[in-house]
């Protein structure tokens, strides 16, 4: 179902990617609003996709009304407490992006009965290439369930969840994963200047293979495995080179989606001040 009216809490990076990909799906400038403290951040945003923007909570909101809140975890309880009370009317789904704060606290704070559905998106939703992951509580309807997969399929592939506790492996995942492919996009950059490439190119060829990796494996039936095998010739260059990559990456990968998984749960615990 597509929505009439949407409301974004939030005018940061988040709030932005997904305001230029349902702008891009069509949704007209008039049925979507921002909302956020510092006139600068919502006013560049109205201005540059024809929004509008949204001085104070709202103390009501039409039927059907989608929130979207894309403020920082922290802010969450006190942003909450604010418009709780434009959530009188039933029809209004809350879909927050925040990391780590479940779908019980929302209720909690919110209204017990409100229809909440809880996001992962990534940045590649900036060019609709993101991955999001959802979970929608029993009190989501079935049409809003559809209209919450259509605002963040705008931004790219939408994947559901039963079971709520694992989006703080998605988080760790696929929320946080960006920054590591561009950290190893770094380091690549960086090992190849250290073998005499020029940084432009260092640069260049990192981000093909990359790309082009992705899209193989995007495009292929075979596994990840599979295909690392095609590049790897007995006793060849890659060989030599995976040889030192199996020595660390994969407790590596262990210990960091750990450390975020972790992140993330703290996040979630308003007895934990993480800054
Ligand atoms: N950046 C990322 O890769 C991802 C972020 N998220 C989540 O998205 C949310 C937003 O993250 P970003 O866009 O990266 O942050 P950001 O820092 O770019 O934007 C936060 C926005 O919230 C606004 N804000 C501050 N106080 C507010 C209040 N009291 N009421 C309304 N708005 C307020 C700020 O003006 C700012 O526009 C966070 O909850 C984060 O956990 C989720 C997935 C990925
Ligand atoms: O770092 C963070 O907390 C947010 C959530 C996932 C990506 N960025």
């Amino acid at each position: 179902m597509i929505p009439q009216n949407i409301v974004f809490i939030g005018a940061g990076n988040m709030a932005r990617a997904l305001i230029a990909g349902l702008r891009r799906q069509g949704i007209a400038g008039e049925q979507i609003q921002v909302h956020a403290p510092s006139s600068a951040h919502r006013d560049a945003l109205a201005e540059e996709f024809g929004i509008r923007s949204l001085a104070a909570t709202a103390q009501s909101l039409p039927a059907n009304s989608v929130v979207i809140y894309a403020a920082k975890p922290k802010q969450i309880s006190a942003v909450l407490a604010l418009w709780r009370q434009a959530f009188a009317d039933a029809g209004v789904l809350f879909l927050s992006v925040a990391a780590g704060i479940d779908s019980a606290r929302i209720a909690a704070e919110l209204n017990p009965g409100s229809a909440i559905v809880r996001g992962m998106p990534n940045t590649p939703a900036q060019v609709g290439a993101g991955a999001t992951a959802l979970y929608a509580r029993d009190s989501v309807s079935a049409a809003q369930r559809q209209t919450a997969g259509f605002i963040m399929s705008a931004v790219g592939e939408i994947y559901w969840l039963s079971d709520e506790s694992l989006m703080d492996a998605v988080t760790a995942l696929s929320g946080s994963g960006p920054a590591y492919v561009l950290l190893f996009l770094e380091a690549l950059e960086d090992a190849a200047v250290l073998q005499g490439l020029d940084r432009a190119t260092a640069r260049a060829l990192a981000l093909q293979t990359v790309l082009g990796t992705a899209q193989m494996a995007a495009a292929s039936t075979l596994s990840p495995t599979a295909l690392r095998h095609q590049v790897t010739s007995p006793g060849g260059t890659t060989a030599a080179g995976l040889a030192v990559w199996e020595e660390h990456l994969r407790p590596l990968a262990q210990r960091a989606l750990a450390a975020a998984a972790e992140r993330s749960r703290a996040l979630g615990s308003p007895e934990k001040d993480i800054p």
